[in-house]
């Protein structure tokens, strides 16, 4: 594997959690870990993205944004990465795709918040998506009751698998996806940027 990237052999299951991360906080490492015990995966990435297609401000640096990552989630389960900006690729339907060829044979499972699931049909190939790797949907304050009626959701409700039976994620084949009614944890990025800076020394 190219240096700087994550290594993992055939038949891990991995969990893949793309964000801003601008800041990272304890919902992110909360629904990682309700996603490693509830789906059984073996490790999650953080997806450290070098900016979200559909938001028009810029992020804080990328250095930034890992390091305050690592002092979040320190778990030897989870793997913190900038494989988009590695790869060039800034929409998810690219970056699996990428993923799926580079690591044959290794099980991903796409993880979201709600607030997430109700803008996915504006996400560049969602379709794609959804008929090619398996979705893990966490509830979020706010966005919990949305996710039900969002479009994916709707189009997409005969693959869709009760809570319960998570674990079944990552080896069945797509379409099929699970909405995790996990414990909320009230707490964004936008919410600790408007404290003012995040940044440790700035
Ligand atoms: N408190 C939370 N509960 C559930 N999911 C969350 C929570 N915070 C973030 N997520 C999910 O984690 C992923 C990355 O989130 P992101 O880095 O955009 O953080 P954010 O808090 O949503 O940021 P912002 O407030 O800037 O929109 C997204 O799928 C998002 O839905
Ligand atoms: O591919 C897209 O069209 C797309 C549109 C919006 C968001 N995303 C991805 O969704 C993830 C969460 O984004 P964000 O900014 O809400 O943290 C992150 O990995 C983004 O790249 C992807």
């Amino acid at each position: 594997m190219r240096a700087g990237f994550p290594t993992a052999v055939a038949g891990q299951t991995i969990g893949l959690l793309g964000g801003s991360f601008d800041p990272a906080h304890a919902g992110h490492a909360h629904i990682t870990r309700e996603a490693i015990k509830r789906i059984g995966l073996d490790r999650v990435w953080w997806l450290v993205s070098p900016g979200n297609p559909l938001k028009a401000r810029q992020p804080a640096p990328m250095a930034d944004r890992i390091a305050q990552a690592r002092a979040v989630m320190d778990d030897p389960r989870v793997v913190i990465s900038d494989l988009e900006a590695r790869l060039g690729t800034r929409f998810t339907a690219q970056t699996l795709r990428r993923l799926k060829a580079l690591y044959p044979g290794v099980r991903f499972v796409w993880l979201m918040g709600a607030d997430n699931l109700v803008q996915f049909d504006r996400w560049q190939d969602w379709e794609w998506i959804m008929r090619n790797v398996p979705v893990g949907v966490f509830a979020r304050p706010g966005a919990r009751l949305a996710a039900r009626g969002a479009r994916a959701a709707e189009e997409y409700d005969r693959f869709r698998l009760p809570g319960e039976a998570a674990r079944l994620l990552p080896g069945l084949h797509p379409p099929v996806w699970c909405f995790l009614d996990v414990p909320m944890v009230d707490i964004s990025s936008s919410a600790i940027r408007e404290r003012g800076d995040w940044r440790q020394g700035a």
